[in-house]
């Protein structure tokens, strides 16, 4: 089985938490899309809940299937969000942020009750750090922080988009980083890069995850904290 149908398999046993009159929150990305999508037909087979989406293309894509969506204010609080990942270990931490949302994902995940991610099966990893960390940076201070992660020995990248400087939802920077060979340990590292002033989120999630869902083949593996 390929990799994309693996995404499916996690995201259509990870549907299973969603109940009529659950506020949920909605993650990013080709994995998310599957679960979405799955979202979008059980309420069209009449689930009835409120969702909040962690960036404009779930917004659009959530709101095209139908699904009601409302703002995080409005919301308070959700029952469960169900999102993707770049890596994750097997201590439940997480490199988020491939596709720019880290942001909002974390403030999404951090107003959560049940946080479950979904992933094909090479995103399971017995280390973080094979691919870049992202970094949301503000555009005022990217060209600094670029020169502070360089001299931290963290070979930072500005991510782009052609020949322009790409941008998240909120019109900030992304810079991505080597934490591979790093020797600072992954909470401190997670200090000290928040530390850092313009340094807005990283796309480390380090302790906000309750359940994994991994598609292997045609199985959903489920890992519970
Ligand atoms: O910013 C994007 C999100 O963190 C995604 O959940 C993550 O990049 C995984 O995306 P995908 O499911 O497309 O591999």
């Amino acid at each position: 089985m390929s990799a994309v149908n693996e995404k499916k398999v996690a995201a259509l046993e990870a549907v299973k938490y969603i109940k009529s009159g659950m506020t949920v929150g909605l993650g990013t990305g080709s994995t998310a899309f599957f679960m979405i999508e799955a979202i979008g037909e059980m309420v069209k087979n009449g689930l009835q809940i409120k969702a909040v989406a962690t960036s404009n293309e779930t917004e659009k894509l959530a709101t095209k299937l139908g699904i009601n969506v409302i703002t995080l204010a409005e919301a308070k609080r959700l029952d469960v969000t169900i999102d993707g990942a770049d890596e994750v270990d097997e201590d439940f931490q997480l490199i988020k942020g491939g596709g720019g949302a880290l942001l909002r994902e974390k403030i999404v995940a951090h107003n959560s009750d049940l946080n479950v991610i979904i992933a094909d099966s090479s995103k399971s990893v017995a280390k973080l750090g094979k691919f870049k960390l992202p970094i949301e940076t503000i555009p005022f201070a990217t060209q600094l922080i670029l020169k502070e992660l360089d001299d931290m020995g963290l070979s930072p990248v500005q991510r782009m988009k052609g020949d322009k400087a790409y941008k998240t939802d909120e019109n900030n920077d992304i810079l991505d980083i080597d934490i591979w060979d790093t020797e600072i340990e992954l909470n401190d590292l997670e200090q000290q890069l928040k530390s850092i002033p313009g340094v807005v989120e990283t796309g480390l999630f380090l302790t906000s995850t309750n359940v994994v869902i991994i598609g292997i083949g045609e199985e959903a593996v489920i890992k519970k904290k």
